[in-house]
Order: C-alpha cells, then structure tokens, then sequence
C-alpha cells in the first residue's frame, strides 16, 4: 500500500495562498524528495505531511487512512518528522534527545524499558553518534545536531519519515553518508532537498514546487531536465547521466536573466 498520500492540498496565510491544489504520493520503502527553490512552499508542505499542520482544503492519508481524526500519537508511532531548526531545550543531552523520540511508545512519566533502550542504541549507532550520546545539545555542531534529530526521528521506530532539508549544515562527506543511510532504511522517506544532483542520485522519486504549485513530478530521469531547471529556477543547465552513477547530473550555467 502506498504509504503517504496528499490530495488536493490547499494552504493560505493571511489570504495568501502558500500550497495551491497539491498532490503527492510516496510510495511505500521509497525516497521521495521534495525540491523547489526559496519559498516555493516545501516546509509547508512537510509541516501538513506530518499532521503538523491542518490544510484549508484536501486529505493527507497515511497507510490508507486520513491523518485528521487520526490521534497525534498513533501518527507518532508511523511518521517521524525532522524539521530544520528544531526547538530543543540546550541543557539536554543527545542521550535524552534521542530518547525524545520514544514518548509515543509509552506513558509520559514512565521509564525507560528494554525496548526502549534496544531502539535508542540503534538510532544511536546507524547515526554515528554514539560517541556523542553524553554531549549536551549546546556543543554540538549543525551537522551533530542534523545527525542527533535524525537518531532521535529513528528511535521513534516510523514507518515513515518526512525530513526537511537534512543535508544543510552538513559537509559533502556527510551529505553522502545521510542520503545513502535514508536510501538504506528501507523507509518511506519524504525530504526536502536542495542540491538537484544529490537528489537525483539518491531519490527514486522526485516532486518539485513553484509557487505552491506542483510543477514535475516522477523519476529523476523524468524530472530533472534543461527545461524544468530554466522554468522552475531561472538557471540554463546541461543535464546530462552521469557516467559514474547514472544519475541525471546538472552542470548550471551563467543564470539567465530574471523574469
Ligand atoms: N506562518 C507563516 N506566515 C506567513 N507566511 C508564511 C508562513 N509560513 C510560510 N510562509 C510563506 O510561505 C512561503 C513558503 O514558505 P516555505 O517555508 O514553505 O518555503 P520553502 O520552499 O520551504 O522555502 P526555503 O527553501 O527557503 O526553506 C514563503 O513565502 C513564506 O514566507
């Protein structure tokens, strides 16, 4: 069954309209990634995604089933969201970060049980911030940080996971490590992501925002071209695949004039 589905969605702000008439499926174990330039309504889109945000018009459903009326605890257990600045109190450590994500497994003044600590561990280690687990918040890096709100989405144990722009704060190496370990889930991955290229590599599917519309959506191949790149950004582009990863891979030109 495909895991995530968004029909019709419309969102406004002050009569301004922010998501207009979107549609979007993700497919069950797939990365979808969402790309669009500066304010073309990504975080929007991933905050109503998530349940965190209810549409003006239009269903999000989740395994079938429609996320209004759904409880924000059994959306918890399914679908873990890593938003991009997240609030986190600076005293606590990446420890009870981590262990955050547990809260919708079990009572809010319960202890920590052998589950529990079993997929903190986990989280923990396929993050590579293990070592890290005793360091508070307020000394990490943007890229611990990035890394420690993943670990933490993880120990929620989601069937789903809706991250916005991962890859930021991070360098190259570890924009590499976090792409190949969200394609390596086995999750339904939904993300937002900046670097056309990267995207193409690592995504199986691909959505782009313009304006709060959507303007392609389908496989890298089908949606990474000259065209869409000069319509959707304004830039002239050579895509051609890349001999080394097969991916549709963007060489950007001098940007074309503003329209
Ligand atoms: N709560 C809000 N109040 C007013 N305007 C908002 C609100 N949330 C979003 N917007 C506006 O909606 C538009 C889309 O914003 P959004 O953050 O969804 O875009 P984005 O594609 O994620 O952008 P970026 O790539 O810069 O992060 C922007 O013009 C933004 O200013």
């Amino acid at each position: 069954m495909t895991a995530l589905v968004a029909t019709g969605i419309d969102w406004s702000v002050d009569g301004v309209r922010i998501l207009d008439q979107v549609d979007l499926v993700a497919p069950t174990g797939q990365v979808l990634g969402v790309l669009g330039p500066n304010g073309a309504g990504k975080t929007s889109l991933l905050r109503v995604l998530a349940g965190l945000r209810p549409p003006d018009r239009g269903t999000v459903s989740l395994g079938g089933k429609p996320l209004r009326g759904t409880s924000r605890r059994t959306v918890a257990r399914r679908l873990a969201i890593v938003e991009q600045s997240p609030e986190v109190h600076s005293d606590i450590t990446v420890d009870e970060t981590v262990a955050l994500g547990r809260t919708p497994h079990r009572g809010i003044f319960a202890a920590l049980g052998r589950d529990d600590h079993v997929a903190i561990e986990h989280a923990l280690e396929v993050t590579g911030m293990t070592a890290f687990r005793d360091r508070s918040w307020r000394t990490l890096s943007g890229g611990e940080r990035q890394r420690a709100q993943l670990a933490r989405a993880l120990a929620q144990q989601p069937k789903t996971i809706v991250l916005d722009e991962p890859t930021n704060h991070l360098d190259i190496r570890y924009q590499l490590e976090m792409l190949t370990l969200l394609s390596g889930l086995g999750l339904t991955v939904v993300t937002a992501l900046h670097d056309l290229n990267l995207a193409a590599r690592f995504c199986d599917q691909l959505v782009v925002l313009f304006k709060g519309r959507v303007v392609a959506t389908g496989t890298p191949t089908q949606v990474i071209t000259a065209p869409l790149i000069h319509e959707v950004y304004g830039i002239d582009a050579v895509v051609e695949r890349s001999p080394h990863t097969g991916a549709p891979t963007a060489t950007f030109l001098t940007p074309a004039p503003r329209r």
